[in-house]
Formats: C-alpha cells, structure tokens, sequence
C-alpha cells in the first residue's frame, strides 16, 4: 500500500515516517548486523507509576521486538516499579530521582535528567535512546524505522494546519519563543530520540533554556515541548516520526481523526495517549485544577 497523498519528506529533505514508507525486514537486518542496542527513557514520578505496568507490557509486545532493548525507568520510588517479564536481550534499570511539587517541573526537569545520565552513562550503553511521556501504549509495530541522529514526531493535534495555529512558546522573551512566521512541524515532547551525542545536545540546550526562562521568571506555555520546539527548529531532525506515532486514545483517536481528516491517512495506530483521570494523577501541591481537569480523583483513568 502506497500513501500518495501524505508528505514524506520534509523540506530538508528528511524522512517522514509512515506505513508504507519503509520495508522493516531490510531495516531490521540492517540493525542486526550492527548489534544496535536502543535506550527507551521513561519518568514514572508520583502518582505517574501507575502506568508503567501497561506501558512495559506492551512495549515488550510492541517496541523494537528482535533488537537490544534497555529500559531506563526514572522514578522517585524505585522500590514501586512493577517487575516485568522481559524478553530475551532485554533489561530495565530503575534510576532514582527527585520529585517536584509541581508537574510542570516534573516534565520540564526530564530534560536535565536525560542530558545528566546521556553523558554519564547512556553513551557507553546504548547507540540510540528514544525519550517518551509515560501515560502511554504501544498498539502496533515501533521498530528501527524509527532511528535516526535525530527525530521528532509530529503532534496530532496540529498535523496540516497552518504554522500560525500551532502552539508555540510567542513571548520574544521567552527562550522558546518563535515568531508568528517561523516554523516547520509542531513535535510532541512524549516522543523524540536519536543518537545519544544528539540527545545529549538537545536535552542540554532545552534544560538551559529552560533555566535561563526560570530566572527570568517566564515558564513556555508549553513547557519542556515548547523548547522542544524551538530546538527542532534551528536543529532539523533528519527523520520525523509522523502521527502513527502518537495518536490519542482509541475512542478519542476516531474522533480526532476524523476532525483533522487523520483517520484516512493512520494506517497503523502504534503509540497511543491514555486519557488521565487529572485530579488523581495530578492531586499535587501547589497544582491549582483548572477547568479542564475534571474527575472523582481516585482512579488513574478518566471515567469518561
Ligand atoms: C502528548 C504530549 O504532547 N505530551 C506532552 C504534554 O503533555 P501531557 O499532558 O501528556 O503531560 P504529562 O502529564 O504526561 O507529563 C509529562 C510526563 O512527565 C512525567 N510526569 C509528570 C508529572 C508527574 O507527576 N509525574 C511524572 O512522572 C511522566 O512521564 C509524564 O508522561 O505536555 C507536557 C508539558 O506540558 C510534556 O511536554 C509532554 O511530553
Ligand atoms: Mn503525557
């Protein structure tokens, strides 16, 4: 099956991974033969742990089945993490690190703590590290097609809509900020990866930005993603992920396919948002609920 009506190639000139844009047997083969060992960094904090037994057992199913896999599970309680069953070639290590009052930071500080471990141990461990949010599933095929230096993947939220609606950082004094005219793709912080000096650079660069705004007492509106954003933009990855790689839930995911005209074009539904229950997952200090973030606040799902 051929896409026509899809991009498949960026601007620059890089890949745009869909269904049908790759041929897996070859790639596999490939990555064999190089003995290519992949780094998948997760952040299970707080109440977040509670999706880490999903979302192993279906990355054991789905995530890069046949290759080297090393699961890196960063948490504040190591003794929490539910103890998977893994496949041959596979291992998870549990790193411990610090909480924050609030989820933002939590998010935010992921940047720091990838860039950290990159440069202590990542880079004698693995060739490739893919950095993904934990509120997750795997429901189809994520392999090597996916690795590359340096990749991004698209936000189905914003596929095809004009770069003036995406939702970037626009305050000129924020370090994330880009202009009204300014832009290539709007990426998703849940999923971006590459090689690990490439890694390195880009969780380095974000978290100092990141910093540089805190002393100035501005935080991006969205957050990690929106320096994430500005890091793309001046350092085009050379593969882009596009939104089979992050999708919403099933039921949410019909719905928004068929606003954006997505569910035409998905072919193949791999990585998937879990609707959070927010007052329970996000019952924090100092978190005010907004309007949108309704529920009971006793379960990790949302009811509706
Ligand atoms: C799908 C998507 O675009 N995801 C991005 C989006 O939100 P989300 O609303 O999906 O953010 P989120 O609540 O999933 O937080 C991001 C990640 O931080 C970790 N975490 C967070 C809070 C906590 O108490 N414990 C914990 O472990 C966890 O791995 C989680 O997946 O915006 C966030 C920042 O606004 C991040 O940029 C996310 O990557
Ligand atoms: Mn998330």
């Amino acid at each position: 099956d051929t896409q026509p009506d899809v991009p498949v190639l960026t601007p620059w000139l890089a890949p745009i991974v869909w269904e049908g844009t790759f041929n897996i047997d070859l790639l596999d083969e490939h990555f064999q033969s190089q003995n290519v060992t992949i780094g998948l960094t997760v952040f299970a904090v707080k109440r977040y742990i509670c999706y880490l037994t999903m979302f192993l057992q279906t990355a054991e199913i789905h995530f890069m089945v046949g290759h080297r896999v090393n699961y890196y599970v960063f948490t504040d309680q190591p003794d929490n993490v539910p103890r998977i069953l893994l496949q041959k070639g596979r291992q998870m290590v549990i790193l411990k690190v610090q909480s924050y009052a609030r989820w933002q930071d939590i998010s935010m500080r992921r940047m720091e703590t990838i860039s950290i471990f990159s440069q202590e141990r990542f880079h004698r461990e693995v060739n490739y590290l893919v950095c993904v949010d934990v509120d997750m599933k795997f429901r189809d095929h994520v392999g090597v097609e996916i690795l590359s230096s340096l990749f991004g993947t698209l936000h189905p939220g914003y596929y095809a809509i004009g770069k003036q609606f995406f939702p970037y950082e626009r305050n000129p004094q924020s370090q994330a900020s880009i202009l009204e005219n300014e832009g290539d793709f709007y990426y998703t912080a849940a999923f971006f990866g590459g090689s690990v000096p490439e890694v390195y650079r880009l969780t380095k660069a974000c978290h100092q930005a990141i910093m540089m705004d805190q002393a100035n007492h501005i935080e991006a509106v969205w957050h990690d993603e929106s320096h994430l954003n500005k890091y793309l933009l001046y350092h085009k990855p050379t593969k882009v992920l596009s939104p089979e790689y992050m999708c919403h839930t099933a039921e949410e995911c019909i719905w928004f396919q068929n606003k954006r005209g997505l569910s035409t074009i998905v072919k193949r539904v791999r990585f998937v948002t879990l609707q959070k229950n927010m007052s329970y997952i996000r019952t924090d200090e100092g978190s005010a609920q907004t309007g949108s973030e309704k529920g009971n606040g006793s379960q990790p799902y949302s009811s509706s």
